[in-house]
């Protein structure tokens, strides 16, 4: 199995590149399945299996795509299929959002439940509900959903009980191409969402608001291909920001957009590391013992998610006891128990983690739960004592576009050995409560 050998002890400096967000240019390739004419051009698209692996979606459904240095084309304009199977979409989540598309150019699609890290149940009855919303007849069976509409999809008014990301990208592709206006009310305001209005609009579609809790849609008949530069990683920023603070190091990240990364700086200046932005990055220095913080994980703009795991690596290193609750997903600590293998003391109580920081770790054979949580056993492999092995790697692969490359650039002691097996289509299963959907659904299933 492939793995990153991490020696620790390096201070990392210089300057690392951000690539172009995952949680972007995943949705945004899902639109393009909208142009009916011309093609669509996708700039800054980061070479990711994740990437990989909705460019195969799209082209088991008829477009053609192409994708040559971080750009990638989508020429949809003859689609042969509406149904996204299983062989690709178990591997990530993202690749359910072909299902909004789908429904509203073609008016039936059948998609595979969705797989991805496995950091929760991560069900999909708000997507649902805002389908059925637009007139969508949904029924689901043998881990499959289908939807049809009987013409054009309806604008609807759509309350999301929970501010889901992926239930407001799909629904806003979805009303895009409805008759009339659809209002999202307590729709989730990341930036990736901004970003994705901005694509659909390039199209031709009418989205207003998006980046605020209500999202107004006014549906159009017909939308086009469009050239897009995607926003730079979020995540994957912060993930060097937080680098640089747990090796007592000095990075700037370009790209990083601070406006993108408020809590995230607020929690490292919180622990007394300094922050310098401007107008093409983020300097960040790190000269003083890291000091304890608390962080509870919340929809942006509260502290993402996806920086959790990352930041109880720093936790481990700060001077006092820090306390993470995580309120987005509800299995999202499965990297406790790696860490542990480093020599941390960590406690869990259902959501909240307490963390005993000034943690002597050492090195470990350890695992990739998830995607972020194999970079947070990296950077507690970048203090470590001695060697950390991180396997299963391909989660990693996922969602960070050469992280030995780049954590290497800044002096940092790791390399990845590969070896041929096993392939990411044999070794990412889907998780065991995802064999035919039905906990996904929190409504019962018609075949149940
Ligand atoms: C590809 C992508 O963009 N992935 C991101 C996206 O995932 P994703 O779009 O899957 O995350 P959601 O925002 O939908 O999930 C947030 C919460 O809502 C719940 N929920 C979601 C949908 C639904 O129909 N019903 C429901 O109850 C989920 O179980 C979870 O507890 O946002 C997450 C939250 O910021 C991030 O961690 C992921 O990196
Ligand atoms: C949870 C994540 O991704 P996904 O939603 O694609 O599983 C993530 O990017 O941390």
């Amino acid at each position: 199995m492939s793995k990153f050998i991490v020696r620790g002890g390096n201070r990392l400096t210089g300057s690392v590149k951000v690539s172009g967000a995952k949680n972007s240019v995943l949705p945004i390739i899902a639109a393009s399945l909208l142009g009916e004419e011309g093609e669509s051009i996708i700039l800054d698209a980061p070479p990711l299996d994740d990437v990989m692996t909705i460019n195969k979606v799209l082209e088991s459904l008829g477009a053609g795509v192409t994708y040559q240095d971080e750009i990638i084309r989508v020429n949809a304009q003859e689609l042969t299929s509406c149904e996204a199977p299983y062989e690709w979409v178990r591997k990530m989540r993202a690749s359910f959002l072909v299902m909004g598309p789908l429904l509203a150019r073609m008016g039936y699609t059948r998609i595979s439940l969705p797989g991805g890290c496995a950091i929760g149940t991560r069900p999909i009855d708000q997507h649902l509900k805002g389908f059925e919303a637009l007139g969508a007849e949904i029924s689901l069976g043998q881990g499959y959903v289908e939807a049809k509409s009987n013409g054009r999809l309806r604008g609807a008014k759509i309350y999301l009980d929970v501010a889901s990301v992926g239930a407001t990208e799909n629904i806003m592709m979805a009303a895009s191409m409805a008759e009339g206006v659809t209002v999202i009310e307590n729709a989730a305001k990341e930036p990736e969402i901004v970003d994705l209005a901005n694509f659909l609009n390039g199209m031709g579609a009418k989205v207003r608001g998006a980046g605020t809790g209500v999202i107004r849609i006014e549906g159009v008949e017909k939308l086009h291909g469009v050239r897009h530069t995607v926003i730079p990683d979020r995540i994957e920023a912060g993930t060097y920001m937080a680098a640089a603070a747990i090796t007592g190091g000095d990075v700037y990240v370009e790209g990083a957009i601070s406006d993108h990364l408020g809590p995230v700086i607020s929690k490292l200046e919180e622990m007394g590391v300094t922050i310098q932005p401007d107008e093409n990055g983020i300097r960040v220095i790190a000269d003083k013992p890291l000091k304890a913080v608390d962080i509870k994980t919340l929809p942006y703009p509260g502290f993402p998610t996806d920086m959790q795991s990352q930041m109880m690596a720093l936790q481990l290193a700060a001077e006092g006891t820090s306390v993470i609750t995580e309120t987005v997903f509800e299995n999202r600590f499965m990297h406790v128990d790696e860490f542990q293998l480093m020599n941390a003391e960590i406690k869990v109580e259902g959501r909240t983690s307490i963390v005993t920081g000034n943690a002597k770790l050492t090195g470990a054979k350890v695992n990739a739960t998830d995607l972020r949580a194999g970079a947070a056993l990296i950077l507690a492999g970048l203090i470590a004592e001695g060697t950390t092995e991180v396997g299963s790697i391909y989660h990693i692969d996922r969602g960070y576009v050469n992280l030995a490359e780049k954590l290497t650039g800044l002096g940092a002691d790791i390399y990845r050995l590969t070896s041929e097996e096993p392939k990411l289509e044999k070794s990412a299963e889907p998780a065991a409560d995802q064999t035919d959907g039905s906990s996904l659904l929190k409504v019962q299933p018609t075949w149940a």
